[in-house]
């Protein structure tokens, strides 16, 4: 089973993703951590983000190892991430791992819930379940900012908030796998409500999924 969870920056698609993996017992991948990479370790060669062809070099040579860097976690990384994830050669690189991610969850595990940005509509068009998680971007770059403070990372709401209109807008225009929502998406507005109320929000489609391909059984 696939569970497709989609959203903008810090809608909270990432905790939704998460405890759903965790209550089904599922493998998680949080999609965003490849293009993090990917921009980081184009930085790290002093290549520019606007290089297309060092931007596919470093997709290629990707070491899923990568994701664990604490670096992945930064503003400067969100950002480089966005510009890469607009190279359709970055994005062609991505797709395997995702789809074998999907299709045969490590640790072998039943199912999984990838989060990102195009789950739901081109990595897995056919995902059992998917969600479309969204909040103001007044909401969203409030919760950004106080993670950053809450890291000890110095932080200016106005900024965060200008980054993050910057980020939505290339996330949404690109031409390759821009951040749509699936026709057949949930969506959930987080906005207003904590993040116990979206869980249950989230889990009432994947349990129904879930009784009905009992029932077919
Ligand atoms: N419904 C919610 N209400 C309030 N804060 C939330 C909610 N969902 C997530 N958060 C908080 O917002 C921040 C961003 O959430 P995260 O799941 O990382 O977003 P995303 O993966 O979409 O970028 C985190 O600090 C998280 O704890
Ligand atoms: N499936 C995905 C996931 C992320 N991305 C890109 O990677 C950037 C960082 O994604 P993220 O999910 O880690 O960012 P946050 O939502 O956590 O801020 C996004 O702004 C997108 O440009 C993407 O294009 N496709």
């Amino acid at each position: 089973m696939i569970v497709a969870v989609d959203g903008p920056a810090a809608s909270g698609k990432g905790t939704l993703a998460r405890r759903i993996a965790s209550a089904l017992d599922f493998a998680y991948l949080d999609t965003g951590l490849l293009y993090r990479g990917v921009g980081v370790a184009v930085l790290d060669r002093g290549d520019s983000l606007d290089d297309a062809e060092a931007a596919i070099r470093a997709a290629q040579a990707f070491d899923p190892a990568l994701m664990n860097d604490p670096r992945l976690r930064s503003e400067e990384a969100s950002s480089a991430a966005s510009k890469v994830a607009a190279i359709p050669g970055v994005r062609a690189a991505m797709l395997e791992f995702q789809r074998r991610f999907g299709h045969t969850p490590p640790g072998g595990k039943k199912g999984a819930v990838l989060d990102g940005r195009d789950i739901g509509t081109v990595i897995f068009p056919e995902a059992d379940v998917k969600l479309f998680i969204t909040a103001s971007v007044e909401v969203r770059a409030e919760r950004r900012h106080k993670e950053l403070l809450g890291r000890g990372t110095p932080s200016i709401y106005a900024r965060v908030l200008r980054e993050m209109q910057e980020r939505d807008q290339r996330d949404r225009s690109r031409s390759v796998a821009p951040m749509t929502i699936a026709s057949d998406a949930v969506v959930i507005d987080t906005s207003a409500i904590d993040v116990e109320a979206a869980f249950q929000k989230a889990m009432a489609p994947v349990l129904e999924k879930i009784s009905r391909q009992h029932r077919v059984r």
